[in-house]
């Protein structure tokens, strides 16, 4: 049931994960890979990411049972199209893109003869590039599948099992769907991060120096959200526009409440929404969907 041979085009951060985690959870399967970049090519057969790292696209795909493109949510088009003059008949073609709607159209519209069953593990870290990944990162995670409605379903189980494979639980969902619990979940958070970091570093009476010097809690925790890669994160805007912007536009109301109810001097408000937000947290870390990084001080990671 499961795949033998398995592509992966771009070999960064989520595309080493894959590959390492192949290696150790789905031993008897090959994998190939290719990367745009010689120097990525170079550190993805270094550290073994894949068992062939290939010099063109086309040969890395010459076999492929499933293909998963790797790379940043913008250049997904480009990749499939370098990619669809070689991909054998019958192939599977998934992703990890952070946005689907606009993902699983390039795809589609770039290989209009393969079986696109788009995907997104909900799984990474601020780093990026071929050193980045790691075989456990998937694991307890969860990835969503957004098979479009006439998908072969037969299809949609083998990329579901090729995900639990690698120690993630799997959801599926409707595109547009996932793009706007994204927005809210992931892409908005980030966007704030972008923001008050930068917000910070451009106060004149906050020196640099301050900045870095008094970075010990919650700014830190900024900070580290704020280095994700700015190709990856310009492309997921951009690709995500609708739903970010929906999403954009009630938080900046309930920033406004907040700002009123300080204002106010209304403890009450805030008390309330602290109380609430704090349960949040304590529900994800009781669901066991708390931080499985490598810096988080478990032991379950490569
Ligand atoms: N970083 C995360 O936390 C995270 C989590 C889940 C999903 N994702 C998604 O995974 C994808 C990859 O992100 P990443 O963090 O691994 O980025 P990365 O920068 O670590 O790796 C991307 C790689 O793609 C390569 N690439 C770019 N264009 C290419 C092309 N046309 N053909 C072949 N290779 C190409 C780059 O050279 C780079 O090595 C993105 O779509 C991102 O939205 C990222
Ligand atoms: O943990 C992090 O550093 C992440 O940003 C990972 C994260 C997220 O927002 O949760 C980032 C983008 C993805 O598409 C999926 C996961």
């Amino acid at each position: 049931m499961s795949f033998q041979r398995v592509t992966i085009i771009g070999l960064g951060l989520l595309g080493g994960s894959v590959g390492l985690a192949i290696a150790e959870f789905l031993p008897g399967c090959a994998t190939t890979g290719y990367d745009a970049d010689p120097a990525v090519r170079r550190r993805a057969a270094e550290r073994g990411l894949v068992g062939r790292v290939c010099e063109t696209a086309a040969e890395a795909v010459s076999d492929a049972e499933l293909v998963i493109f790797c790379v940043p949510v913008g250049a997904m088009e480009n990749a499939a199209c370098e990619v669809a003059d070689a991909l054998p008949a019958g192939v599977i073609v998934t992703d990890v893109g952070s946005s689907k709607e606009a993902v699983g159209e390039a795809l589609r519209a770039a290989l209009p003869h393969a079986t696109v069953i788009p995907a997104h593990p909900v799984a990474g870290t601020e780093r990026s590039g071929p050193d980045a990944g790691f075989p456990h990162l998937f694991r307890h995670r969860w990835c969503i599948l957004t098979p479009p409605a006439d998908a072969d379903p037969e299809a949609v189980d083998k990329v579901a099992a090729f995900w639990k494979a690698l120690g993630a639980d799997v959801e599926l969902m409707d595109g547009a769907h996932h793009d706007l619990v994204l927005a809210v979940t992931s892409h908005i958070p980030h966007l704030i991060a972008y923001t008050i970091v930068g917000t910070a570093s451009d106060l004149e009476q906050v020196t640099r120096s301050e900045v870095i010097k008094y970075s010990a809690g919650g700014f830190r925790d900024f900070t580290r959200i704020a280095a994700s890669d700015p190709t990856m994160w310009r492309d997921v805007f951009l690709t995500n526009r609708e739903a970010v912007l929906e999403m954009l536009g009630r938080f900046t109301e309930d920033l406004t409440a907040l700002q009123r109810a300080i204002r106010r001097s209304d403890g009450d408000a805030l008390f309330e929404l602290f109380t609430r937000t704090r349960d949040i947290r304590r529900s994800i870390v009781e669901q066991g969907q708390d931080d499985a990084r490598p810096d988080f001080g478990r032991s379950d990671h490569g």
